[in-house]
């Protein structure tokens, strides 16, 4: 049975050379151009398709979702993580018990001295994640080769112990206090704790898992935080298309007013402003690649065979501006094409992009990661207008909207400067209320250090 069509490779090492490291996402959509919306390589004997568009991407992913449900081996990563990371583990019990017990948020405290070890532990994940930076991703044969020959193996073993150490010591604290009752602030520990026995996990289990939302959530300007990559694509796309902006400003007086922050409560009244979020995570999504799906059998689709085991990468990037989808105007910025013409949104069921990936794969994270984008979008845009920068001769300073940084994995904004002008006198007082609202909560919390 024939497989996709797609650009020919060399004896042995089939495409290995041609695939980017650096931003696929870009080679992939002209490949979409040359040989259709299902690319064909072969990565040293690993066949990889790449999906190009939403048709094919939906139809294999979600539509026959139950196949397309594991994933491809990252060996360091998974020896580095004890293979406890959620999101690149294959599709076994251990997998299946972790996503059962997501409901919860990940703790966040200002105090909390953990957030130096958080720091190396998502800057270690995000080396470990780039799909083609280690050749024993591509060769796993060499996972077998002896400790000495591999120096990736040592640092995983040593990397490993550490982690797991520190993730036990915090989700045993919590634990204790649970059983004794002496812990009372609600956090998705405690409710693990309280819940472990009925999930089936073990505490190694229940402390990675609890680690990794904490990564994924994690405050800091490590590539591995996905919504503040997003938030620096917001404000990027605000100093680029300033009449968003003034839709935005529009709105947020019209319905929130000035004497007040905007809250969640706001959130179905304010559609313009989900527009905007949809929009900045249609445009700009944080992983263009994706995270590539493998399926568990062999497959059938118009006429190709899919082995299983093939890697099946979907192209975020083209998808999200796929022109049958979203038509000719798929690459500007425009949150109006999320709304009717009577300015509401179109499909509230409907993301109106893939960023979050797909099927039985698709981020866990995705409506706490929208609701922190809403409200913070929401109480920005409520008390500033953001400027680009300006020169010494007050000239404007601007990146060219078209400029990007990327590790492999994870798509940031160049380096660029803003001025933000509160918008009206008193957003600075009704701000540093709020704040201090804020800060006698979490002040009056336990001590958890
Ligand atoms: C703008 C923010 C975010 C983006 C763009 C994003 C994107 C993604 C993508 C593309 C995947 C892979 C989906 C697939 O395989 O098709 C994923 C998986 C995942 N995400 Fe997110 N994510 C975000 C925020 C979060 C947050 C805040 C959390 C945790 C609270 C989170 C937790 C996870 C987990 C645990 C998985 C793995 C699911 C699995 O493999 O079964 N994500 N995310």
């Amino acid at each position: 049975d024939p497989c996709p069509p797609g650009p020919r490779g060399i004896p042995v090492l089939g495409n290995l050379f041609q695939l980017d490291n650096v931003k696929p996402w870009h080679t992939f959509a002209k490949w979409k151009e040359l040989y259709g919306p299902m690319v064909y390589l072969n990565i040293a004997g690993q066949p990889m398709i790449i999906l190009n568009s939403r048709k094919v991407a939906e139809d294999l992913f979600d539509r026959r979702g139950s196949n397309y449900i594991d994933r491809h081996r990252f060996i360091a990563l998974e020896k580095t993580t004890g293979d406890s990371f959620i999101s690149i583990m294959s599709s076994t019990e251990r997998w299946r018990k972790m996503r059962r017990a997501i409901y919860g948020l990940p703790p966040l405290d200002l105090h909390d001295p953990t957030i130096g070890f958080m720091n190396d532990f998502v800057d270690c994940i995000g080396r470990l994640s780039v799909p083609g930076n280690l050749l024993v991703n591509m060769l796993p044969f060499l996972e077998h080769f002896p400790r000495w020959t591999g120096k990736w193996k040592r640092d995983a073993e040593k990397n490993y112990k550490i982690f797991t150490s520190k993730f036990e010591n915090m989700f045993l604290r919590i634990k204790d206090e649970t059983v004794t009752g002496t812990e009372q602030h609600p956090s998705f520990c405690v409710n693990l704790a309280k819940d472990q026995k009925q999930h089936g996990m073990s505490d190694t289990d229940c402390a990675w898992l609890a680690g990794v939302l904490y990564g994924a959530g994690h405050e800091t300007v490590t590539i591995f935080n996905l919504t503040s990559t997003t938030m620096a694509w917001f404000i990027f796309s605000m100093i680029q298309f300033p009449q968003a902006q003034v839709c935005a400003h529009e709105e947020l007086d019209r319905v929130v007013g000035q004497s007040r922050l905007p809250s969640f409560a706001d959130i179905k009244h304010l559609p313009y402003i989900q527009a905007l979020v949809k929009e900045v995570l249609r445009w700009r999504p944080a992983i263009p690649a994706g995270v590539p799906h493998v399926p568990i059998q062999d497959d059938y689709y118009e006429g190709y065979l899919i082995r299983k085991g093939t890697i099946c990468i979907p192209s975020i990037w083209s998808i999200n501006r796929d022109p049958e989808v979203y038509g000719s105007d798929a690459n500007e910025f425009r949150p109006e094409r999320h709304l009717d013409n009577k300015g509401r949104l179109k499909d509230e069921s409907n993301e109106g992009h893939v960023t979050y990936g797909f099927g039985q794969r698709i981020c866990v994270g995705r409506h706490f990661a929208n609701n922190g984008l809403f409200i913070q979008i929401a109480m920005i845009l409520w008390a500033l207008r953001l400027e680009p920068a300006k020169d010494n001769n007050g000239n404007l300073i601007k990146p060219s909207v078209d400029d990007e940084r990327s590790d492999g994995t994870f798509l940031h904004p160049p380096p660029f400067q803003i001025n933000a002008i509160m918008r009206f006198e008193e957003a600075e007082s009704v701000v540093q209320q709020a704040r201090d609202e804020i800060m006698e909560g979490i002040l009056v919390r336990p001590d958890v250090s």
